[in-house]
This record gives C-alpha cells, sequence and structure tokens, in this order.
C-alpha cells in the first residue's frame, strides 16, 4: 500500500476559509452532504468533543483517524443522530433547518456501522436485517423477501462469503457477523451517508478488499462514506480526503498526505508501521511450552518465542487458540502449561465485565497472583492497575466504568489483564483490533520484552503485516496449518500466497 502521496496538504485553517468564502457556515461545500458545525459533547467530566466543524462531500470517501479516545465514534453518533451535542449542530443538504435526530439523519440517508457490532445473537442473519430496515412491512412473505435481500447485498459486496442468511449470528465467526453488519446497512434504500467505525478490522484482507472495491462503486453513484480506521494505509489508498482528531478536535483535514504527515497531525511520538523495528533480534528458544498434534500438521511453540497463526479470517485460527485455552490435562492431542492467559476476539460477548472498574477487568485474572492465603492484597492491585494503566496509555482512570472507555481503550484493558498475570503462555485473538497505531507500535516491544523474559506467545492477526513481529508463523487453511514461516520466507506476500493457493501443504 502506498505511504507517499502527493504533498498537498490543506490545513483546517484553511479549509475554513475556503468553506467560508464559498458557502454558508451550515453548508461548507456546495455537494456538502451533511456537516458538523461547532459540535460539542462532555460527558460527566470528559470532555469528548470541543467545537468540531466537519463537512462530508456528495460522492467521496472521508477518511476520520486519530489516537484512541480523540472522539471519533462520538462525533460519528452524533453524526447519525443517535446523540445530542451539548453545543454546535449538524445539517445536511436537503434537510436544513430539520431538528437533527436518528430519525431525520435516517430520512437523509444517514446509516451507521457501529464498531461494537449490534446483531442479535440468537436471530438469523435475515432477521437481524430485516430489523434493522426502517421502511419494513410486515405483511406475508416478509421472511422471504428480507432473506432475499440480505444473501443478494451479501453476494454483491462480499463474493463467496459462506454465509447462510437462515443461520442464527451467534453461529456466525467474528468476521461473518462483521459482513452482515456491513450489509445490512448497505440494504438501506436511497443510502446518503455510509458512516463505517473501524469496518475492516476483524476483515480478512480478501473481504476488506471486496469492501474497498463495493465503497468505490458507491461513491461513483454519489454516496458518501466516512470512514474511521486505525489502518492508515487502508485510510491512506481509499479516501478522498483524511480528517484528522485529536483531543476531541479536528486537528487538520488533509488531502494526498502520507502515513508520517497524519501521525504529526494525531500527535504524540509515533513511527510509521515502516520504521517499527520486525521481529529478528537475538531471542533464546527454550523448552517447548504447548503444542497441538493430530490430524493436520503439528503445532508447537517454546518459551521466548511469538508464534503467529495467519491466513484468511475464519480459517481455524480462533479453535485453535480454544483449544490450546481450554486443554486440560486428560485432553487428547493437546498440551499446555497451567498458567495461561487468553485475550479473546469478541471483547463485548467474553472479554469486557461490564458492571466492572477499569482497574477490576484489568487485574480480575491476576488475583491469585497478589493473594496471600486467598486474601487479596489490595495495595498490589492498585499498583498493579496503576502500572498497566501508565504502560498502555490507558485513557480512563482506574475507577472509571469500563463502559465508558472508548473501544480501542477497552481492548488495551484486555491486552493489559492478559499479560499482568504470571502466565507462561500468552494467547492473543486478533488483540489489537481497533488499537490506535501508537499504542500498538508500544505493544509489539511490550511482546517481545515479554517473550525475552520466557514467556511463549501465540497470536492470531487479521492484520497480516503484524506477523513480521513473529518468530515463525502457522499459514491455516480450512483448519489445517498449511505452512510454517520463519526468517527470509515470512513475508506478507507468501502469508497471502499460501492463504489462497492450493498445493502448499507442508
Ligand atoms: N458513554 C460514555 N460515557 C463516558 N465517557 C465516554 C462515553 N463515550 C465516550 N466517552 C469518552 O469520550 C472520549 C472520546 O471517546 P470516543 O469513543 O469518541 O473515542 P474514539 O476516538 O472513537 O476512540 P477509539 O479509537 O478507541 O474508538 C473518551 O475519553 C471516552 O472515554
Amino acid at each position: 500500500m502506498p505511504t507517499t502521496m502527493k504533498p498537498t496538504t490543506t490545513s483546517v485553517g484553511e479549509e475554513r476559509a475556503a468553506d467560508a468564502a464559498t458557502a454558508p457556515a451550515t453548508a461548507p461545500g456546495q455537494a456538502a452532504t451533511i456537516a458538523a458545525r461547532g459540535v460539542t459533547k462532555r460527558y460527566g467530566s470528559t470532555r469528548a468533543l470541543t467545537g468540531v466543524d466537519l463537512h462530508v462531500e456528495r460522492g467521496e470517501i472521508l477518511g476520520l483517524v486519530g489516537h484512541n479516545g480523540a472522539g471519533k465514534s462520538t462525533l460519528m453518533r452524533i453524526l447519525a443522530g443517535r446523540e445530542q451535542p451539548d453545543a454546535g449542530a449538524v445539517t445536511a443538504r436537503d434537510a436544513a433547518g430539520t431538528t437533527w435526530d436518528a430519525r431525520s439523519a435516517a430520512a437523509a440517508g444517514v446509516r451507521m456501522v457501529y464498531q461494537e457490532l449490534a446483531l442479535c445473537a440468537d436471530l438469523t442473519v435475515a432477521e437481524n436485517a430485516y430489523l434493522s430496515d426502517r421502511r419494513r412491512s410486515a405483511s406475508f412473505g416478509w421472511m422471504g423477501r428480507a432473506e432475499r435481500r440480505i444473501g443478494e447485498v451479501l453476494d454483491t459486496v462480499f463474493p463467496g462469503h459462506g454465509i447462510a442468511v437462515v443461520r442464527r449470528v451467534g453461529e456466525l465467526t467474528l468476521a461473518q457477523r462483521q459482513m452482515v453488519e456491513i450489509a445490512r446497512a448497505l440494504c438501506t434504500e436511497r443510502l446518503g451517508l455510509l458512516i463505517l467505525d473501524e469496518p475492516t478490522e476483524s476483515l480478512g484482507v480478501d473481504a476488506a478488499g471486496q469492501l474497498y472495491a463495493h465503497l468505490h462503486r458507491l461513491t461513483a453513484d454519489g454516496v458518501s462514506v466516512l470512514l474511521i480506521s486505525h489502518r492508515m494505509a487502508e485510510v491512506i489508498a481509499h479516501s478522498d480526503r483524511v480528517a484528522v482528531m485529536r483531543d476531541g478536535a479536528v486537528a487538520g483535514v488533509f488531502t494526498g498526505a502520507d502515513e508520517r504527515t497524519l501521525l504529526h497531525a494525531m500527535g504524540g511520538e509515533v513511527h510509521a508501521a515502516a520504521e517499527v523495528e520486525a521481529a529478528a533480534e537475538a531471542r533464546e528458544a527454550g523448552e517447548v511450552v504447548a503444542a497441538i498434534r493430530g490430524d493436520g500438521a503439528p503445532f508447537t511453540v517454546r518459551s521466548g518465542e511469538i508464534v503467529g497463526l495467519a491466513g484468511l479470517a475464519g480459517q481455524g485460527q480462533e479453535r485453535m487458540l480454544t483449544r490450546l485455552w481450554s486443554a486440560g490435562p486428560l485432553t487428547r492431542g493437546v498440551s499446555a502449561p497451567r498458567r495461561r492467559a487468553y485475550v479473546p476476539g469478541d471483547r463485548q460477548t467474553s472479554g469486557i465485565l461490564p458492571l466492572w472498574s477499569v482497574a477490576q477487568n484489568l487485574t480480575v485474572a491476576a488475583l491469585r497472583s497478589i493473594s496471600t492465603a486467598g486474601v487479596v492484597n489490595g495495595r498490589a492491585k492498585r499498583e498493579l492497575a496503576a502500572r498497566w494503566i501508565d504502560a498502555l496509555r490507558i485513557r480512563g482512570a482506574a475507577g472509571t466504568p469500563i463502559t465508558a472507555l472508548s473501544g480501542g481503550n477497552q481492548q488495551k484493558v484486555l491486552v493489559a489483564r492478559a499479560f499482568a498475570t504470571d502466565a507462561s503462555l500468552v494467547l492473543l485473538d486478533d488483540p489489537f483490533r481497533g488499537v490506535d497505531v501508537a499504542t500498538k507500535n508500544e505493544l509489539y516491544t511490550l511482546m517481545k520484552a515479554e517473550a525475552a523474559a520466557g514467556r511463549a506467545i501465540v497470536w492470531y492477526s487479521t492484520e497480516n503485516a503484524e506477523m513480521a513481529h513473529c518468530d515463525r508463523v502457522y499459514v491455516l487453511r480450512a483448519g489445517r496449518i498449511v505452512s510454517e514461516l520463519a526468517g527470509d520466507s515470512n513475508t506478507e506476500e507468501r502469508i497471502i500466497a499460501d492463504s489462497f493457493e492450493e498445493g502448499t501443504a507442508r
């Protein structure tokens, strides 16, 4: 993906000046679909947004980037009419003077795909699609119509998706659920603005490519897209303009900016992906800590090693992690140490304890190691929480309810929970989903330090580029290991080739 583009940066000041010259304050560009003006939002003492001005033009993809907690999701919820700003306003072309709420946003064709999947697990794919259809009718044959409609959209956007529309959503993989969430938004008639909050975080490289191809078809038809993502290369490659948010404000809107420019506007010390040191520094691999035998190739991980699981999404990587996580002394074909920790892929259903604070969520797996005779040492618990909140720059105090944190900060708490234990085997299921680029770079370094201290780490990621930080990588296809890559053979190209090709069995 290109990281260097033409250096035609527009500062936000320039954009404001240009807007002011051509249009009244509420309608920045002639073709602006939707505009936020002076939008401010507080949650208690947290200032989530301060005087945000931003507009989306007709038929453009506007990228939106910023560190975890910068205010991106809050702004999106306000643009979608799901929350009201404390000050400022949102206006849409064709809807001037209307109060902006969920109803008027929907009437203007605004549709949002949330970061936290909002599907109902007990209902089928088609039933979920039906429920989110604003114009649904309960007349005879509604179910058949819903099944056909969502099936058609899935076929158009994600050919080869493998999703039966009569299946319960709870039985789908995370990647498939994400596809359904996107497809049901695309069922909207007269779509005007599609807002996507980190849409590719759980998609494989193939499905992500299919999604972007479809977004470009939509924009060619005049639909606008607002794309939030931490995947800088994707944002740069696919957006017409990129807005950078920093501490609840728009720090700049850029055309043709490279990754370094955007990271600089986001603030803090951040290295571009290409500058982050990859794995291969000397680290001694020790004893085999865990292994899976049986049909297919054997899997092993040694102490001091970071072992990657790669391949397209849903090819058996999660199952491999859960086999290692749930193995008991009598489990056939799997051996794993007693002390192990796991960062699950779906933080909403199996990670976050929503009624608890940040500190309680963070330390829950480490209580045994900070207890004496069954009594938890309160001071050790506070220190442990404080150390990891600081190390991972978690934006939220120890006593804050976990649900008040931004998505990426909740994810950081789950990663901290695993590493705060004394586990000798750490299992990571796409752990950095939604984590900003600065923190990710720090986490790669942290993982290497933890491996150097003797832990064994098994890491599944949907982002193939991350596998460069592993000592060895197993590529999975159809539930089986099809190749093992290390050293010079551990490249993104090779991972992609082995993910798709037949006949690369090891
Ligand atoms: N419901 C809420 N209650 C309290 N605070 C909130 C709530 N929602 C958001 N915040 C706070 O507002 C700030 C902005 O959060 P927001 O979710 O908009 O960030 P973000 O840029 O989308 O982050 P991420 O990249 O992690 O998704 C954060 O400090 C967050 O803790």
